[in-house]
């Protein structure tokens, strides 16, 4: 029996195009002025220090550091580092009402559906736990944040990895038979099932031909009880 359901957010819960179009320049356009500026403060310079050894330069200059956080945007690498300070930009952009969470019309009512059914909701993105935070509690439904009680970053290794789905387990205390992913990301969902999880396709856009995933469009759609 489903006991939790753990969710992505770039087309699944949020139109891809919230992602690229909206968070991503915005971080972009303020990087570098606000690294220049900001990279003493606690959160900022920890940031920074984990990419220093991420890329293993421990002398890199804030300057080198910019440039390789422009290499791994380019390239929209999962870099544990960049999310973080993509995070801590974005939520300027919250507090001042430029931009609110994307979500699809049908993501809030069955996550409350879902709460009210005892099932226990969680996030797993490659945006850190603070920019999830961020996009539920500033989104178009308004604050989902009471709605969740975990949130997962690559910070328990990256999504298309199976050990991934091994970690959020345990720290969940649930047996994988119990869990459910949901992502639009076959490769994502095909690492969740080797590690024993249910899995479920999310289809926002382009129809995906080589899954081997139950697929539905809408969070509506998703039975509970087809999961055995
Ligand atoms: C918290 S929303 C921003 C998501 C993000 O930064 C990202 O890179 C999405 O990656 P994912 O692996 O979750 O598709
Ligand atoms: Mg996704």
């Amino acid at each position: 029996m489903i006991r939790a359901i753990v969710t992505d957010i770039e087309g699944t819960t949020t139109d891809i195009r919230f992602v690229h179009q909206v968070l991503f320049p915005y971080a972009r356009q303020r990087l570098a002025e606000f690294l220049r500026h900001e990279h003493d403060q606690p959160d900022v310079a920890a940031a920074l220090d984990a990419l220093r050894a991420e890329i293993d330069r421990p002398q890199a200059s804030v300057e080198a550091l910019i440039e390789q956080l422009f290499t791994y945007m380019d390239n929209d690498v999962k870099s544990t580092s960049l999310k973080v300070l993509q995070g801590i930009i974005w939520r300027t952009g919250y507090e001042n009402g430029d931009f609110r969470g994307h979500l699809y019309d049908d993501v809030a009512p069955q996550l409350e559906t879902w709460k009210a059914d005892g099932l226990q909701l969680c996030v797993y993105s490659s945006g850190s736990v603070d920019a999830q935070k961020l996009l539920f509690g500033y989104s178009d439904a308004g604050d989902l944040t009471p709605l969740f009680s975990g949130y997962f970053d690559t910070r328990v290794g990256a999504k298309r990895e199976t050990e991934s789905y091994q970690n959020i387990a345990e720290q969940l205390i649930l047996p994988p038979q119990d869990l459910l992913f949901l992502s639009d990301i076959r490769q994502e969902l095909d690492a969740a099932r080797l590690a024993g999880w249910h899995t479920c396709q999310l289809i926002r856009d382009d129809a995906d031909e080589l899954s081997s995933h139950l697929q539905v469009n809408r969070f509506d759609q998703i039975a509970l009880e087809t999961f055995l």
